[in-house]
């Protein structure tokens, strides 16, 4: 590893192992980081005057009293990770060095509360500290922009500019904060209100909801305390957490990886459900912006849905088909994840937007459109169910909007999984899966890849795309009817190159199953060759 090496934005900011180096995240790489935020978000804000509000006329006394003249605003949050703490309070002084007016959480809380409290508040600026699902040795730094949504690409090589250009951190000035009340109540009051029935259909909900055995894994992270009172404010009184992983713990003891797409992660999960008879599961990620769902099976087992059934399922839950009046609602997804959401946005009259892995990316995918961002999705179980209110993935809301939906079901005598079956056989059967290869290179590896691209793929043919940004590269084939398609890509996150395998438009369940099942025996066996 190079020991020289400044750290880079990559999908969700800043993520490294905590350590002394210049690659590492230390006490002195934030104060770095956030002299360079503070001064590129001066820098934006000198370049992009406020427009007058008051006539040209009326200058003077009293100008200084409107909200957008005074100082930038940011607001500060953090995970419970080794060195949240110590990296969060850090750059809230670091912010207030630089004259801005900081919100410092008082508590470690869920990373959705920062674009949320950005957003609602109107902030020029919000920064998380969190590496979300990495392992026990990471931190990261996560900063959203004035509309709370993320750091994206294009603006990434201009804060670096400027972070690199602080000379001495130990020089940069700091001025002490303190805390502000806990925000996290009034989040999950909001979160709750939007899952909250009309007056009229009170008792009916609230029985259905009674009815929901649900349970939940915060998986170490900070996610438990929000979803505990998320799921009790809105009614769900049959709400049981795994209590081994419900508190923060900087060591996540029970699992080996603490990302909830990891089979291995949710092991307690599906005991505890079985335990409890669960109808719904939910498995946060430990920043608890995304959220994994599990379902009951026919046989009375469970089973985790596949980010993209969650995404794809919620999205025609929660954005209505097109009626012809307005601009059209835009719903959107990445390269990787399955291609039935523009399938089922076709249909609806729905606008559909595809852009590369993170929310970085989805939060703007619905510009330059002339619609809305309605609704976004990644197959990486992160959900973004209200675009307007957290414009960014939301675990919380989330597990919300599935819960009360899978009660309503529950009454009616149906399931999620009907609905699913109902959307398959419409648009046709899709089955997906993903293969990590852990290495030191991913890069090497995926350049590799498009160098000398497959030219075939269980006995078909394929056509290969790059990747923008040569982020990797996709391999489109036909079988008959069917559609199938493998993507080869670099983590943004982690050191490891990731496979996304995909069969869509299958005539049945079986015959996706087994095409999917094929492409996989190949993939392995062309890796195995490296
Ligand atoms: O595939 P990557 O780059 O490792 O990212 C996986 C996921 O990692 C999560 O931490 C990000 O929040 C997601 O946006 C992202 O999709």
């Amino acid at each position: 590893m190079d020991e020289s090496r400044q750290l880079s934005f990559g999908t969700a900011g800043l993520r490294a192992p905590v350590g002394p180096a210049r690659h590492q995240m230390n006490v002195l790489q934030v104060t770095r980081t956030t002299a360079g935020v503070a001064s590129w978000l001066a820098e934006r804000a000198a370049l992009n005057p406020v427009p007058h509000l008051v006539p040209e006329d009326e200058t003077g006394i009293g100008r200084a009293l409107y909200p957008q003249d005074g100082p930038l605003r940011v607001v500060v949050g953090y995970d419970a990770r080794y060195g949240s703490h110590t990296f969060a309070a850090t750059t809230a002084e670091v912010f207030a060095g630089a004259g801005f007016e900081v919100t410092l959480l008082p508590t470690p809380s869920p990373t959705p509360l920062i674009p949320w409290l950005v957003n609602k508040h109107g902030l020029d600026a919000g920064v998380q500290i969190t590496a979300s699902h990495n392992g026990a040795a990471d931190n990261g730094y996560k900063v959203f922009l004035s509309n709370g949504r993320q750091l994206y690409s294009e603006l990434e090589p201009e804060l670096e500019a400027h972070i690199n250009a602080v000379e001495d951190p130990i020089r940069v000035p700091r001025v002490t904060v303190r805390p502000t009340a806990d925000q996290l109540r009034r989040y999950v009051d909001e979160m709750v209100s939007l899952v909250t029935p009309d007056q009229a259909d009170l008792l009916r909900v609230n029985s259905e909801r009674g009815n929901l055995r649900v349970v939940y894994t915060a998986l170490h992270g900070v996610g438990g305390r929000a979803m505990a009172n998320a799921f009790q404010f809105a009614g769900f009184p049959h709400t049981h957490g795994v209590k081994a992983q419900q508190y923060p713990d900087p060591t996540f003891p029970t699992v080996a990886f603490p990302n909830p797409e990891e089979p291995s992660a949710i092991e307690l999960l599906l005991e505890r459900a079985k335990e409890k008879n669960a109808d719904i599961l939910f498995a946060l990620d430990p920043d608890a912006d995304r959220c994994a769902v599990g379902i009951r099976t026919a046989d009375g087992g469970h089973r985790m849905l596949s980010g993209d059934e969650v995404g794809t399922l919620l999205a025609t839950r929660l954005v209505p088909e097109y009626s012809g009046e307005g601009p059209r609602p835009v719903v959107a997804t990445t390269v990787v994840s399955s291609q039935l959401l523009g399938i089922i946005a076709e249909d609806k009259g729905w606008d559909f937007s595809e852009t590369l892995t993170g929310f970085k990316n989805l939060s703007r995918a619905a510009d330059g459109l002339d619609g809305p961002l309605a609704f976004a999705y990644e197959e990486a179980v992160g959900t973004c169910p209200v675009p307007d209110v957290v414009p960014d993935k939301d675990g919380i809301s989330t597990a919300l909007f599935m819960a009360s939906w899978a009660a309503e079901l529950k009454a009616q005598g149906a399931s999620l999984q009907q609905k699913l079956n109902e959307l398959y056989r419409r648009y046709g059967y899709f089955a997906s899966s993903q293969i990590a290869v852990r290495t030191s290179s991913p890069r090497e590896l995926v350049d590799h890849w498009i160098a000398h691209p497959q030219q075939e793929l269980i006995g078909v043919s394929v056509t290969p795309h790059i990747l923008p940004e040569k982020q990797g590269i996709a391999l489109h084939g036909q079988v008959g009817h069917v559609h199938i398609r493998a993507i080869g890509r670099v983590s943004g996150t982690e050191a490891k190159a990731k496979l996304y395998l995909e069969v869509g438009q299958a005539s049945s369940h079986d015959e996706a199953a087994q095409l999917l099942h094929q492409l996989e025996d190949e993939v392995q066996s062309w890796l195995s060759k490296l």
